[in-house]
């Protein structure tokens, strides 16, 4: 029968009006109670809030509740929206209860949980796995950082009052696998991949651990034991199609048998050869959420960070960046993938094939009204978004030595490139040359960069003159393409008066982003000057 209580008799007649009201509220669908009072059963049910079985034996004197489960109500309700909180948000104990708070006061949301490592943890693993191919083995257990991460990770269980033995596991294994990397003295991707997963692993069985002594039913996964599935490019992989049905079973399936927050591991997948761990890019828990967004078909993708939004700039260039209060999709994946920290540049594209509005909210500020990343908005006073830089960057000059048509000569320039597997970022064509720029995080990754760099323009030269500059920043411009004049004539007047040289300029095939090369050591003053020209004068915006 739906939502219908079944108690003792003698409690059902002594209780019922009021007592059912509780009950509903309380998400209860039955309930066996030998012995006791009502006042006693509501001050269990009370605490137990969402835990759908409930085995509560006190004192004789007082109640003995067998069983409960929710009302068809609560089952029934569908998971409706992904709530992701990354390192930032989950720096410590105090953090992860305001983060469960934050998580309880909105009550009419049934959400997917996806978290990052604590704080700096990620970089710690890296840096002790580093140290780890150079100390030998007798001297693992003196790394600094794994002293670190194992004292940040017992400290915050017992200050969240949750047994350690949710981490013992993994910290005895993560000390293992630093031994076996002193053992090898190599620090492969694919290790590298499972040393950082240690981070997750731990931060989702600690949160679960407290979110279930709170009394809010939750259950911890594994994102690669839950059909997160993905390329073999270890320390970069791409999530495969096959993720969204698989992980859409897992978690609706759990969902509907036995309803639990689910609290799953950000950054992790698992290689489709190889079965082993992979992530995907730092930052990567973004890109976890979205996916969960889209395999589940959920109405909102919330991502909270420590800041008011996606800001006009980067904050550690300009400390008074303002919240940019909408942005579409594509904007927003132009500015994550220009170098916006804030957002992983491949984060945006479940969302938009799902067409799921994705909201940056600051879990250090809740009520901050934050961004919302929709397909459209309106774009009629919209002139620019955002400026973003990304650093560090090699730009090759190409000119043509002719002895190709121009159409040879770009397909062999490119191909070249794909041969090499060195993504292009910026380009900008004549007749007879090309000028682009590489994207760094997919260059300095790699080792070998000096020699593929020689080898490139080696191949390069074959058919062309070539000029390789380093140490170069693109400044990207997000915003509306469509005022382009408007945008470039303030933007060239900012840059006369400071006497700075654009070295490349694009527009064209994005209709959001204008970007500018310019020498990496005028780059934040160049963005500091246009930040001040479109966000802080009244003329413009
Ligand atoms: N345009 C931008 N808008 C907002 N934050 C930015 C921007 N550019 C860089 N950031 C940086 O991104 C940080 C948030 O991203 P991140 O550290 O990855 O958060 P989380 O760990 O919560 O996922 C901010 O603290 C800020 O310093
Ligand atoms: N922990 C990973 C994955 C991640 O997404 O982190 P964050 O959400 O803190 O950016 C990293 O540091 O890259």
């Amino acid at each position: 029968m739906a939502n219908a209580l079944h108690f003792s008799s003698t409690l059902q007649a002594a209780a019922s009006p009021v007592f059912s009201k509780r009950m509903n509220k309380m998400h209860c669908k039955s309930l066996r109670v030998q012995t006791g009072n009502y006042n006693s059963v509501a001050a269990c049910l009370a605490q137990s809030r969402s835990n759908r079985v409930l085995k509560v034996s006190c004192e004789a004197a007082s109640v003995d509740v067998l069983e409960m489960s929710m009302t068809n109500n609560q089952a029934e309700k569908q998971l409706t929206c992904v709530m992701k909180f990354g390192g930032s948000s989950l720096a410590s104990a105090e953090r992860m209860r305001e983060v469960a708070e934050l998580i309880l006061s909105f009550p009419n949301e049934s959400p997917v949980i996806v978290l990052s490592a604590m704080g700096k943890t990620t970089n710690k693993l890296l840096l002790a796995g580093e140290k780890a191919v150079s100390c030998g083995v007798t001297n693992v257990d003196s790394i600094e950082e794994l002293s670190f991460i194992k004292e940040l990770h017992l400290r915050t269980a017992k200050e969240l009052e949750v047994d350690e033995s949710v981490i013992a596991k993994h910290l005895d294994e993560l000390e293992q696998l630093l031994n076996g990397i002193a053992m090898m003295k190599e620090l492969t991707p694919r290790t590298k991949d499972y040393l950082v997963s240690f981070g997750e692993c731990m931060s989702t069985r600690i949160f679960a651990a407290y979110m279930n002594k709170i009394g809010a039913k939750a259950r911890q996964y594994d994102a690669f034991e839950i059909g997160f599935i993905t390329t073999d490019d270890f320390t970069n992989a791409d999530i495969l199609e096959a993720t969204y049905p698989a992980v859409a079973q897992s978690l609706h399936g759990d969902w509907s048998r036995d309803p639990a927050i689910p609290i799953v591991t950000g950054f992790l997948g698992k290689g489709w050869r190889s079965c082993a761990i992979t992530t995907l890019g730092r930052g990567g828990s973004d890109l976890t959420a979205t996916t969960i967004g889209k395999a589940l078909g959920l109405r909102e993708i919330q991502v909270w960070k420590d800041v008011d939004g996606v800001l006009t700039c980067d904050p550690n260039i300009y400390p008074h960046a303002e919240p940019v209060p909408y942005l579409t999709f594509d904007e927003a994946a132009e500015l994550a993938y220009f170098g916006a920290q804030v957002l992983h540049p491949q984060s945006m594209r479940p969302a938009r094939e799902a067409d799921i509005p994705v909201r940056v909210k600051n879990s250090y500020n809740s009520n901050a009204p934050g961004t919302l990343i929709t397909r459209a908005r309106d774009m009629r006073k919209a002139v620019l978004t955002s400026i973003v830089l990304k650093r560090n960057v090699t730009m090759l000059d190409i000119v043509s030595t002719r002895m190709l048509g121009q159409y040879g000569f770009l397909a062999k320039v490119f191909s070249i490139f794909e041969d090499l597997g060195i993504s292009v970022d910026v380009v900008a064509t004549s007749e007879v040359s090309i000028s682009l720029t590489l994207d760094p995080s997919k260059l300095w990754c790699r080792e070998l960069i000096q020699q593929e760099l020689d080898h490139v323009v080696e191949e390069l030269e074959k058919i062309a003159v070539v000029n390789l500059l380093q140490h170069r920043s693109i400044i990207s411009l997000i915003g509306n393409v469509q005022r382009s004049s408007l945008i470039l004539e303030k933007v060239f007047n900012v840059l006369r008066v400071k006497g700075i040289n654009v070295q490349m300029i694009s527009q064209g095939a994005s209709k959001v982003n204008i970007s500018l090369i310019v020498n990496d050591d005028e780059a934040e003053q160049c963005v500091r000057s246009l930040h001040a020209a479109f966000f802080e004068s009244a003329s413009l915006n």
